[in-house]
């Protein structure tokens, strides 16, 4: 199996209906069922809102510190399983200090599991875009304290109607603090999201970005800045962002001279992790061993941490 890393990844978005579960029973929180497969049935999407409503409802569970190092741990095993030496892992501190989990339990949790792997791995903060701008001030203000443990801030949840353009401040801050940038654009949104996420937020890498190809001066402009892509294309099925995998444009990505990478973004919710998106690829896309080695190798140029 290939090595690779892992650059498009949501903590949150690992946790298994079995995780769900134990959690529940360990929390003595009600769940509408106790029966995984029932969770599991309900995983039919029918666009990216579709998803985080039960992304974030699932949250719910997560409570302690030792329920983020289990989540953490878990996701940590499962992509050392699938050729992953390297992880930057995304997680939503939003979606737990409004239930009043704090960032303390929050990083104490995943940080412990990260020091117990053998996986090299580094935290993104990603700011709930459709939480507007003043929060995700709040929220990076308040993350400072823990500067030693997250390297870079992203921007994720419901993409339209929420453009980049609205966060220029805090990416700001963010730069000043010496803190990576990345931002989800050009997943449901336009290429006027990518545009925006370059020109203003200043990201250096573009989370999903499919929808670039519909602007050929924007990958003209992709390509020349060598700004890489974490596509991901198993979530962009089940989220209905492409009709089929044989309908996916990373192969054309990548014939644009694109510095694509693939990625599991959601891997609890959208059918495998890392290695089963590089299988799907193979498979269902015809893609060559040529190709796939291409992606991995650029999995290891773009990481903010050289491994
Ligand atoms: N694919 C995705 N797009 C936007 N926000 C997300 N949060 C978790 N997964 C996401
Ligand atoms: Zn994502």
């Amino acid at each position: 199996m290939r090595s690779k890393a892992e650059l498009h990844v949501h903590i949150e978005g690992t946790l298994e209906p079995e995780l769900v579960v134990e959690l529940a029973r360990r929390n003595r929180i009600e769940l509408p069922t106790f029966d995984v497969e029932a969770i599991r049935a309900r995983y039919d999407f029918a666009d990216l809102q579709s998803f985080l409503d039960i992304y974030y409802e699932n949250t719910a569970v997560l409570r302690t510190e030792q329920d983020f190092y289990d989540l953490a741990a878990a996701y940590l095993g499962r992509a050392r399983a699938q050729g992953v030496r390297h992880a930057e892992i995304f997680f939503d501190p939003q979606a737990h200090l409004s239930r009043g989990v704090s960032l303390e339990v929050v990083f104490g949790g995943l940080t412990a599991a990260m020091k117990d792997s053998d996986v090299s791995a580094a935290l993104i903060l990603c700011f709930l875009r459709d939480r507007g701008a003043e929060e995700a001030e709040q929220v990076l203000r308040a993350a400072l304290p823990y500067r030693d443990h997250f390297i870079g801030v992203g921007l994720d949840s419901a993409e339209v109607g929420h453009p980049p353009s609205l966060f220029r401040h805090v990416f700001d801050i963010a730069a000043a603090e010496g803190l990576r940038r990345v931002a989800h654009a050009g997943e449901e949104g336009g290429p006027d999201y990518v545009w925006e996420a370059l020109d203003i937020l200043r990201v250096e890498r573009i989370d999903h970005g499919i929808r670039a190809m519909e602007d050929p001066r924007l990958v003209a402009r992709l390509r020349d800045e060598r700004i890489p892509l974490t596509v991901c294309p198993l979530s962009n099925v089940r989220l209905r962002a492409v009709p089929s995998l044989r309908d996916h444009i990373l192969p054309a990505m990548l014939d644009e001279g694109l510095v694509v990478t693939v990625n599991s973004d959601d891997p609890a919710y959208f059918g495998g992790y890392v290695e089963d998106n590089y299988r799907a690829l193979r498979e269902e896309l015809g893609m060559t061993d040529a190709q796939l080695d291409q992606i991995a190798r650029n999995s290891f140029d773009a990481s903010f941490v050289r491994v």
